[in-house]
């Protein structure tokens, strides 16, 4: 029988927080952002079949592709051969766009797989599999997207501590516009752009303002949280990749958004807001001034709460 897993989108950074600080969200219409994988019988050698509104971003090769890549991981990892999978992937994800999209397939494959042969993988060593994935896509280990689209939330990573991560309380009401314009930006490369170090000064502001962040969203002190939310680590190394920034931020802000950063890596943008009617005007905008071809989408959304997990249907009926 048939059996199908979602993994939801997620922005890594949230401006503040650069590989630190993850969220994973979902659009507020009750849409689905995210990818899924069905495992649709044994066979005798794994096959990957492909649909999905991205589709055709994808490799041309599903040999190239990253769910069966993460399957070879979860057989070395386990130390033994599984039998063939019959596997099929709705890429409802763009690629190369800032919203998690490889953590995505990554994170849906390693947990489908895990679950599918009874979990022998704890929740760490699961999370674990997955950064190493993600780290052969974008160059570099972090763990900002797989942590939140596998277990849901605004996840802090904890780099040194077994935990890996640990979840943050957010404010309900907040919602966040993500605009991707359908153009691509590659992880890697944006991730070239950031300097190997970073000066003192600069240093000691990203320290402060995640711990401002971090502390305000204990003490619900909302002002306390918007005040925060300045990128000092990579909006200033990534500014000349996206341009438009600027001029999205000041029309954004005059709407009555708090705060506008990149989500993760970009193109997408992410516009806060604390209100619905705000959201509703943000995404208008966006739609109308940030959107490029048929591959961009935006979106109002809430943070979403679950991560990966099972679902009845690869695409709930709208
Ligand atoms: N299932 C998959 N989902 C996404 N990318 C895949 C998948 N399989 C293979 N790839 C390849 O992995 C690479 C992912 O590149 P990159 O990390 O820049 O994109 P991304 O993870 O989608 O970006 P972002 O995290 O900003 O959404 C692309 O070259 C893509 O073709
Ligand atoms: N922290 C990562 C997120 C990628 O989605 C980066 O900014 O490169």
């Amino acid at each position: 029988m048939t059996q199908c897993y979602y993994a939801p989108a997620s922005t890594g950074n949230v401006s503040v927080g650069f590989d630190l600080l993850g969220a994973a969200f979902e659009p507020v219409n009750g849409q689905r952002l995210g990818d899924v994988l069905a495992i649709r019988g044994e066979c005798a050698n794994t096959r990957l079949s492909l649909s999905g509104r991205y589709q055709h971003q994808l490799p041309a090769d599903t040999d190239d592709n990253l769910i069966l890549r993460c399957y070879q991981l979860f057989q070395q990892r386990l130390g033994k051969a599984l039998p063939g999978l019959d596997l099929h992937l709705y890429k409802e994800l763009p690629v190369g766009s800032g919203l998690g999209s490889s953590a995505c397939s990554i994170v849906v494959a390693c947990f489908a797989f895990n679950h599918y042969f009874s979990e022998p993988l704890s929740q760490v060593e699961l999370l674990q599999l997955m950064a190493e994935a993600e780290g052969g896509v974008s160059g570099s280990v972090h763990y900002d997207n797989v942590a939140p689209s596998y277990l849901g939330g605004l996840q802090l990573m904890l780099p040194g501590s077994e935990r890996l991560c640990r979840d943050l309380p957010w404010f309900e009401h907040w919602r966040v516009v993500l605009s991707y314009p359908g153009t691509t930006l590659s992880t890697k490369a944006a991730r070239a752009a950031i300097p190997a170090q970073l000066p003192l000064k600069t240093s000691i502001e990203f320290a402060a303002g995640l711990s401002r962040f971090v502390s305000a969203l204990y003490c619900q002190d909302e002002a306390e949280a918007i005040a925060a939310l300045k990128d000092v680590v990579a909006e200033p190394a990534r500014a000349l990749l996206m341009p438009e920034l600027p001029v999205l931020r000041q029309a954004l802000m005059e709407l009555g958004v708090v705060h506008v950063g990149i989500s993760g890596a970009g193109p997408t943008v992410f516009a806060l807001c604390q209100t619905e009617q705000v959201a509703a005007k943000a995404a208008s905008y966006l739609a109308s001034h940030y959107e490029k071809n048929q591959d961009a989408m935006t979106h109002i959304c809430r943070l979403a709460s679950a991560g990966a997990r099972s679902v009845k249907d690869p695409i709930p009926c709208s």
